[in-house]
């Protein structure tokens, strides 16, 4: 399998050098150059299949020879060998027609631990091959921040610089990332919003002086590994839920798009999906597109969902190389006039090429209501995100006779304020993350410019 970059420069590579590169070095994302496929015979053969063996079967095709099937085997039943649930990605049903799929059993409870578990893993193992180490930098509004680094943390050729929006997380986001004491460990709080930490990211990997000297490394949704990964609980639901012969809707709430782009993915690859419900915050760029074929970034409003708190959503751009006609010099010359004007309007190929999505929105009040009727109608508390998807799923008005998959993507204890303003109800932290406020925090502050921040980095690299 060969990955290509969405903006048509780069060289194409294999599956472990997608994994360390992250980033292409056109500033596009790497996509696979065709999409495998299943029968459904073959889909309905998953069926009762242990997740880490599903898990396999569905990234074999990505991983190509880059690891043997045993190998890929044994880093999947390592890396769901630590989630708290047997069925690691279980289904809840809520009424008739409503299901959610809970993402965070993982050990920093959100979705994000289902793909970064694998990719830790997948680091060691390509960097051990060659000797080499990776400097990796991210940004988080939250989760993919504690998820990475309870991922790399004590890794001997791993360093990771995590920058996330300060006071934009919640208290639980944030400990769970400055309390990690390992020296390859660095968190910084920047002036500013996810979307500037994500600015500054990409530029990074394109900034010559910074790369002679480190190999630059992503653990965001950028890496294609990550999505990679994510596809798999598409399959997992769907199989439950009478897949490959019943096609369901997913309802995902979503920021950087990585999440709901999976689902494009599983879609691509065979599975029956009927309807892919893009919900969004008050940060809405994307419901936007979707409906009105208008991707202009505002500023970012802060709420109660903050993981989606973001207005520039990088794997947008891989959905628009796909349903697009699949032109990487095109989507270049679209990607920067976007970059210069922070709006572009999609293409009518674009437009017809994403039917598979729907979008809906959801403000504050959507978001508490959504909550209080899950926790009082159903008995199941959500975190704020997942209620925006929740929203999205019943506003989307599918047909009663299919069902609807919300992802859960996050567990309501990491929002314990949204969730007791809207049920009444304090969640509490479960057992597996341990003495979490007993614990001393560190991370540096620093200036919301790119030259701070490289600095930094720079200058504590080792
Ligand atoms: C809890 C939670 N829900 C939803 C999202 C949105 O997912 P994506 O960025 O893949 O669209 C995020 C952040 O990515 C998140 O942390
Ligand atoms: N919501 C994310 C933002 C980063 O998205 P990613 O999926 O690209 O890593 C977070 O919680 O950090």
């Amino acid at each position: 399998m060969k990955y290509v970059s969405t903006r048509g420069e780069a060289p194409s590579l294999d599956f472990a050098e997608v994994t360390l590169a992250g980033l292409a070095s056109d500033g596009g994302l790497y996509v696979p150059e065709s999409w495998p496929q299943f029968s459904a015979a073959e889909i309905a053969a998953m069926r009762g299949l242990p997740y880490a063996e599903l898990a396999a079967r569905v990234m074999e095709p990505f991983v190509g020879d880059c690891l043997t099937p045993q190998r890929l085997r044994e880093l999947t039943a390592k890396a769901y060998g630590r989630f708290a649930h047997k069925a690691v990605t279980p289904l809840v049903q809520l009424d008739e027609q409503h299901w959610v799929l809970e993402l965070f059993h993982g050990p920093t409870l959100a979705f994000k631990d289902v793909a970064l578990q694998m990719l830790g893993l997948l680091f060691e193992e390509f960097l051990g091959r060659e000797e080499g180490s990776l400097t990796i930098v991210g940004a988080t509004s939250g989760d993919t921040g504690s998820a990475a680094i309870d991922a790399v943390a004590g890794l001997d050729n791993v360093e990771i610089f995590m920058l996330h929006p300060k006071g934009r997380v919640s208290d639980v986001q944030r400990r769970q990332m400055t309390t990690v004491r390992a020296p390859n460990v660095h968190n910084i709080a920047i002036d500013g919003s996810f979307d500037d930490a994500q600015a500054m990211v990409k530029r990074i990997f394109a900034d010559k002086d910074v790369t002679a000297k480190h190999r630059i490394g992503a653990v965001n949704s950028i890496n294609w590994a990550r999505l990679m990964a994510q596809v798999v609980y598409y399959f997992a639901a769907s199989l439950q839920l009478g897949g490959p012969e019943r096609s369901l809707a997913f309802s995902v709430p979503t920021g950087n798009f990585g999440d709901v782009f999976a689902g494009h993915v599983a879609a691509r690859m065979g599975l029956p999906i009927e309807q892919l419900i893009v919900a969004t915050n008050v940060n809405d760029i994307l419901h936007r597109a979707l409906s009105e074929g208008d991707y202009s970034a505002g500023s970012v409003t802060p709420t109660s969902a903050p993981s989606m708190d973001i207005q520039v959503s990088s794997n947008f751009e891989r959905l628009l190389f796909d349903v697009g006609g699949r032109d990487g010099l095109a989507l270049a010359e679209q990607m920067r006039g976007f970059d210069t004007a922070k709006a572009m309007r999609l293409t009518n190929a674009q437009t017809k090429g994403a039917a598979l999505f729907t979008s809906a929105r959801a403000d504050e009040g959507d978001t508490s209501q959504a909550m209080r009727w899950a926790y009082e109608q159903c008995g199941e508390m959500l975190d704020p995100h997942t209620a925006i998807g929740l929203h999205a799923a019943r506003a989307a008005g599918i047909d009663p006779a299919i069902p609807v998959v919300t992802l859960a993507t996050a567990h309501p204890a990491k929002f314990p304020d949204a969730v007791e303003r809207a049920t009444g109800i304090r969640p509490g932290l479960p057992a597996r993350v341990g003495d979490l406020f007993a614990r001393e925090e560190s991370f540096v502050e620093l200036p919301g410019t790119y030259e701070a921040v490289r600095d930094h980095i720079v200058g504590h690299a080792t």
